[in-house]
């Protein structure tokens, strides 16, 4: 409220002009200018977004008492206008406020999904995944045609979390984007989501929705829940007429009257569930497994290093067992350090105070927006040594991972809204970085192909140019 901001002490920040406030300060990448504004202002610093105050945390500290110790207070997401879109804020996992809702579609997830039982069964659909994408670089490298990775990847997970959910591929390897109404769809939601929107600082633009957001997100959003609502009747009808052939997915769990009741969702309440799982977890698993190839590309030694720990382990087997991963920790750094240096949310996703509180002798007023730059964390000199070259051996040795316990590293976020999908990820980026390092050597045209790590801000920090490379046996 507004008379509590006259009695506590904000965390410094830049000096806010009036009405527009720092607006100006994010630019285009704003994880590297919010990441130079806190060198000089602190790992708790305030900013004026418009009228939204919002707060940075830029150290592992901070973050802690922030996503942890005080996680009852900030724990529900900030929301935007382009999250409204259908009412979406209001049935989404990712948007509703810790509650009874909340708590029964991540136990939901928890229990039918990510539980060590689930993942377990889900190996042979991964398997078969993976094997479609080995079909796919085999012919890519006979006939001598360059895979671009970060698409190829996405292709393979978007249809790995489509079939665990639906049963169906949404995506090809070789469909143009076009050509592809689901994948259209999706990234129709994914890009109207990351557009940072001027309405979201100024209450007053939110019925004049300059940029057309707003607009934009109502058809993005309506169009991807309507594909959703087909598939979910398509079943239902599919169900009355099959009734002992039963499918093995997500869908057939919550429309089960067995066990459905249990959960209890109501056909609407399921496609925002499906679109949250399915916007929230292809992309930045597959802009994780083109980082990590950049770096690899750009790295010969930590190449041939990930090469050799692969060779002994799988020796002529071509794919990796989910078990094999245990027995890999060369690659595993590999990921770890791929995470610390290019986070796929380099913000993670900003979160709101739920009443006012004091952190570290800072008030910090309800409705603040909250915003954790894990980006900046990752490339600080104080946490890591030489952080801004790309060595995984600092890993190694060393126990500090990414599941939310070590806040230096916390690409998943923390506390009781951790990303749900981390368990799945985690298994799905080592099969196919293993797959792809294992069985090819990658060819680029030109070296300044991979050494181009210019990122482009959106719902996931994506190489500004695709890395496209060629396949070739060794
Ligand atoms: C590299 C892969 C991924 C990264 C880096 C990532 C990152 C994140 C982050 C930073 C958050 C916010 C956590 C917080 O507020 O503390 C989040 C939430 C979420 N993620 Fe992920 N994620 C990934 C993969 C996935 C996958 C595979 C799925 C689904 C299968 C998924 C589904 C979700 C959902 C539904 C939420 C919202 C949870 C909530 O608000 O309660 N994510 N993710």
């Amino acid at each position: 409220s507004n008379s509590s901001r006259h009695r506590g002490n904000l965390a410094p920040g830049p000096y806010p002009f009036p009405i527009i406030g720092n607006i100006f300060d994010l630019g285009r990448k704003p994880h590297q200018s919010l990441a130079k504004l806190s060198k000089t202002y602190g790992p708790l610093m305030s900013l004026h977004l418009g009228s939204k105050y919002t707060v940075v945390v830029t150290s592992p500290e901070m973050a802690k008492e922030i996503l942890q110790k005080n996680d009852k207070v900030f724990s529900s997401r900030n929301i935007h206008v382009a999250a409204q879109a259908h009412d979406h804020h209001n049935h989404s996992m990712g948007y509703l406020p810790v509650g009874s809702q909340w708590n029964k579609i991540r136990r939901l997830c928890r229990e039918q999904l990510f539980s060590i039982q689930c993942l377990e069964a889900g190996q042979g659909l991964r398997q078969e995944k993976l094997r479609q994408l080995c079909d796919y670089v085999q012919e890519c490298c006979l006939s001598g045609q360059v895979v671009d990775i970060g698409k190829a990847a996405f292709t393979t997970t978007l249809n790995l979390m489509s079939v665990t959910l639906v049963s169906v591929d949404f995506s090809n390897y070789k469909g143009s984007d076009s050509s592809n109404e689901w994948e259209e769809a999706i990234l129709g939601v994914m890009n109207v989501v990351g557009i940072p929107n001027f309405a979201d600082f100024f209450p007053i633009l939110k019925l004049v929705d300059p940029q057309g957001v707003k607009r934009k997100a109502d058809k993005c959003f309506g169009r991807l829940l309507e594909m959703f609502e087909d598939i979910i009747n398509q079943r239902i009808e599919y169900s009355k007429n099959n009734n002992s052939t039963k499918k093995k997915d997500l869908l057939e769990v919550l429309l089960d009257p067995t066990h459905g009741s249990e959960y209890n969702l109501s056909s609407f309440e399921i496609k925002h569930l499906l679109l949250d799982l399915i916007v929230g977890g292809s992309d930045p698993t597959a802009t994780i497994i083109e980082w990590a190839m950049t770096e690899l590309l750009r790295n010969p030694k930590i190449m041939s290093t990930a090469k050799d720990e692969l060779k002994s382990v799988l020796g002529g087997n071509k794919q990796a067992k989910e078990s094999d991963i245990l027995r890999l920790p060369y690659l595993q750094a590999v990921v770890k350090e791929t995470f610390r240096f290019h986070p796929p949310g380099p913000l993670l996703i900003p979160r709101s105070s739920d009443y006012d509180t004091d952190i570290m002798g800072y008030l910090i007023p309800k409705n603040t927006q909250i915003i954790v730059n894990v980006w900046a964390m990752g490339r600080d000199s104080s946490l890591w040594s030489n952080p801004d070259s790309f060595e995984p051996e600092r890993f190694l040795n060393n126990k500090v991972d990414f599941k939310g316990r070590d806040f230096e590293l916390i690409p998943f976020g923390a506390g009781r809204r951790i990303c749900p999908g981390m368990p799945l990820t985690d298994r799905m980026v080592h099969l196919v970085l293993a797959y792809l390092i294992h069985n090819f050597d990658w060819v680029i045209g030109k070296q300044t192909e991979a050494d181009d790590t210019g990122e482009k801000f959106g719902l996931s920090l994506h190489r500004a140019a695709p890395l496209k490379a060629l396949p070739i046996k060794p």
